[in-house]
């Protein structure tokens, strides 16, 4: 490709740059005013500020910018860069200038001219095809040969690359992300196997890269077509939740996808190509059923390290009358009096190396992991001595929320699974098999939360001698990624499991916690709508149902509750009533614009401060976690900061932590969240609309987990038939795993197979919609 050649057909600015306002190094996003050279946009003036995904430009070369003029509301024109490219030096002493600036270590003026001497005009092209050319030159230092081309290489890498995939289609923000994955081998893989960049950079989907890759004749039945097709299900059918898929099923998904474009694929053909994938580990085949390699593991793992756990016996067991003796001195303090479940409960999780603990809301699930740590350092005093730190119990929870749930109502300390695990950010885990965690006892609650893979991070980390209590409730949405590890927990038998049925949360007419156990128990009717001290369904129907939740919410903050205890749950983002609509009027009815309150708009998006706002990915170098709720306090002007950038600052429960735009996609306002971004929390006071328009999500477990969020007072708003309806429809999308069967098998020797086969729901209805859509 010539670099040094204006492409006359786009828009384009030529320029060199004068200053740099603003680089973000982590999104490579800058800004700065060049001084213009050329260009056959419509622009007189001499200088521009040009705007885009770029490194910080450097001084004295020549730059050339594809893109679009655009009229700032503050700045006036400006040029929205889509590429760009670099001028090479074109004269000779242009080239020497460049080659012996400071950029190239030990070489000098002189080895420069001979460098240009020799190699000519072309220099860098030959330099860059061969670095053994250097080797020619008389008296170039050898010891710089690979140096100097590794940063030529890397100075030329990046526009090379960036002009390149622009000629793809390819923009330069997702240009920065696949240019960090693979730097200069970029262009060498792209046109090798466009499909492996679907794999390793987030982003880069199925279709481009079919698109690219019919670009430089991968088609067709090609290898690598297939084998991404396989993969890509897969991994489709993964965000469903499904650990495996039957064979045949995949062969069929993926012919479809193929065919989709040009029909030259048949089963046969994908089926081959699977055997021949399994082969070299890319896939596992067992029997007819298809697995990733990192979830097959993930199961198999779990259902191996279980059994290493619990092969080991407890040291010696807890005599039923001290525990009885320290229960009771529990008991007298808390002045509470367990329950003959709950006793037994306690004894169970004192005297096994693992036991599952389920119940619906208000067993007394909290209240027996109480009642287990209080025994459990009654009859270990060593656990009391906080500075030695023996034989330490550690609690934690799937996500901040519910860890500080656990923190409050312990008084021991707990916190997120990812977090114990000693979790930067990265794949890798700071504790895990080799470096396990120092514990006697770990409690991991709303354990139904989690997944395969992170199931098997947490088992590798738990060393031999501790016992394990796992608390969730069954009933609840499973976890977002793949697995349902509680259910086929439960459905082993070999982990011993006590149920919690009898219900204490319960006051006189509260209706809550009575109509969580009428929907798990399946006697939820009309009868049951009726309203209570804390339960209130209000009917209504069409555009009535979002004025009516307005005036829901405005009375409950004129009552004095505040915004953070009101939580509005919907199942879906698009709809009339949908997550977005009710935030967009609750934040006008809550948080209005004025002339104080500062702005700050982005995408969609307009954040004020004051606003109520959750975080949607994992930020552990921050302290935030997926589904952390917190407050905008304010924005601060880029001159108001030391980055010199426009920030919002937002408070989690008395963290401060501060975005900048390009974070901002982290962030969604709160005033309503979706019920599968709910799970793990509590609420005092929780809204809902229930609408026919819903209808397809409505299911018994996303609206027993919705109901239960709420600790003091539950008002639903809609149509009664289609909650009715929704309360009695289980999800048929029955998840694929073969946990329980793997872990029967660990035990005891029986061959897995696969479940029951479900027939498909839907296809239409899975292409749409996956859990990761209400995350
Ligand atoms: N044996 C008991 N005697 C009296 N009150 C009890 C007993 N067990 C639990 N409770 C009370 O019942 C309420 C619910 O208990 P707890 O919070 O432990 O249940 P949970 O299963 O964790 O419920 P949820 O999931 O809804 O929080 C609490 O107020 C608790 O004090």
């Amino acid at each position: 490709m010539a670099m040094d050649l204006v492409n006359e057909e786009k828009g384009y600015i030529k320029g060199i740059l004068l200053r740099t306002i603003f680089h973000n190094a982590e999104e490579k996003f800058s800004i700065a005013l060049i001084r213009i050279v050329d260009t056959n946009e419509p622009f007189q003036d001499k200088e521009i500020v040009v705007k885009g995904h770029f490194p910080p430009l450097e001084q004295e070369q020549e730059y050339i910018f594809y893109g679009n003029l655009y009229q700032h509301n503050r700045f006036g024109q400006q040029y929205q860069v889509f590429t760009y490219t670099r001028e090479i030096p074109k004269t000779k002493d242009s080239l020497v200038r460049y080659l012996s600036s400071d950029i190239f270590y030990g070489v000098g003026k002189k080895s420069a001219q001979k460098i240009v001497d020799v190699l000519g005009e072309t220099a860098i092209d030959q330099i860059l095809k061969d670095e053994n050319v250097l080797a020619g030159i008389p008296g170039f230092p050898k010891n710089v040969i690979s140096s100097f081309s590794q940063t030529l290489r890397e100075n030329q890498g990046f526009e090379r690359v960036v002009m390149a995939l622009a000629d793809y289609g390819i923009g330069l923000q997702l240009t920065q992300k696949i240019y960090a994955v693979y730097k200069e081998d970029t262009l060498k893989l792209l046109e090798e196997n466009p499909y492996q960049f679907v794999f390793e950079v987030e982003g880069f989907g199925f279709r481009r890269a079919d698109n690219i890759a019919k670009m430089i004749g991968i088609a067709g039945d090609h290898p690598a077509r297939i084998q991404a097709g396989c993969i890509h299900i897969l991994q489709k059918q993964s965000q469903f939740g499904h650990v495996y898929e039957y064979l045949e099923q995949l062969c069929d998904d993926v012919r479809k996808l193929l065919n989709e474009t040009e029909p030259s694929v048949t089963n046969d053909l994908v089926e081959q190509k699977m055997i021949e994938l399994s082969e070299e580990r890319y896939l596992i085949i067992e029997d007819d059923r298809v697995y990733l390699p990192s979830l097959y593991f993930s199961e198999e793992g779990v259902s191996s390290q279980l059994k290493r756990i619990m092969d080991i016996e407890l040291d010696s067991e807890f005599v039923q009358a001290d525990i009885l003796k320290a229960l009771g001195e529990i008991e007298e303090k808390e002045t509470i009096s367990y329950g003959r479940e709950q006793y037994e409960a306690i004894e169970q999780a004192l005297n096994s190396k693992a036991v599952i603990l389920t119940g619906g809301p208000g067993t007394g699930k909290t209240t027996v992991i109480k009642g287990i740590i209080g025994v459990f350092e009654r009859l270990n005093p060593k656990n009391n001595n906080e500075e030695k730190d023996e034989s330490p119990i550690v609690l934690a929870a799937p996500t901040g929320r519910a860890a500080k749930r656990m923190t409050e109502a312990t008084g021991h300390k707990a916190q997120t699974i990812h977090r114990l695990l000693g979790w930067s950010g990265s794949e890798e885990f700071e504790f895990n098999q080799s470096h396990q965690l120092d514990a006697n006892l770990i409690i991991i609650d709303e354990f139904s939360m989690v997944d395969i893979w992170l199931a098997n991070q947490l088992f590798r980390a738990i060393p031999s001698k501790a016992q394990i209590v796992l608390v969730g409730d069954e009933d609840q949405l499973p976890s977002v990624g793949p697995g349902q590890v509680l259910t086929d927990l439960l459905s082993s038998g070999v982990i011993p499991t006590c149920k919690l049925t009898e219900i204490y949360r319960q006051k006189e007419g509260s209706r809550i916690v009575e109509l969580a156990h009428e929907i798990k128990n399946h006697q939820c009717d009309q009868q049951s709508l009726k309203r209570g001290e804390d339960f209130s369904f209000f009917r209504s129907q069409g555009t009535n149902t979002l004025s009516l939740l307005q005036d829901i919410v405005k009375k409950a903050v004129d009552k004095g509750y505040s915004i953070r205890d009101i939580q509005v749950l919907a199942p879906m983002y698009r709809s009339n009533v949908g997550i977005n609509k009710l935030n967009e009027s609750l934040q006008e009815l809550l948080n209005p614009a004025n002339s104080r309150k500062r702005t700050l708009k982005f995408n969609e998006q307009v954040f004020r401060s004051g606003d109520k706002v959750i975080q949607l990915v994992n930020q552990p170098e921050k302290g935030v976690y997926n589904g952390d709720i917190g407050h905008a306090v304010t924005i601060l002007k880029a001159d108001e900061t030391e980055e010199n950038q426009e920030q919002l600052v937002v408070d989690f429960d008395g963290k401060e932590v501060r975005y900048v735009r390009s974070e901002l996609h982290q962030l969604m306002h709160a005033y309503c969240i979706s019920i599968h971004k709910s799970q793990g929390s509590e609420f005092p006071i929780v809204v809902m609309p229930v609408v026919p328009e819903f209808r397809r999500m409505l299911k018994k477990n996303l609206l027993y987990t919705a109901i239960t969020r709420s600790k003091q007072s539950l008002i639903i708003c809609g149509d009664q038939r289609a909650f009715l309806e929704g309360v009695s429809t289980e999800d048929q999308n029955v998840r694929n795993t073969t946990l329980s069967q793997r872990i029967k098998q660990m035990f005891a020797g029986e061959p897995i197979a696969g479940d029951e086969k479900v027939e498909d729901v839907e296809d239409a209805d899975q292409e749409e919609l996956s859990p990761y859509d209400f995350m």
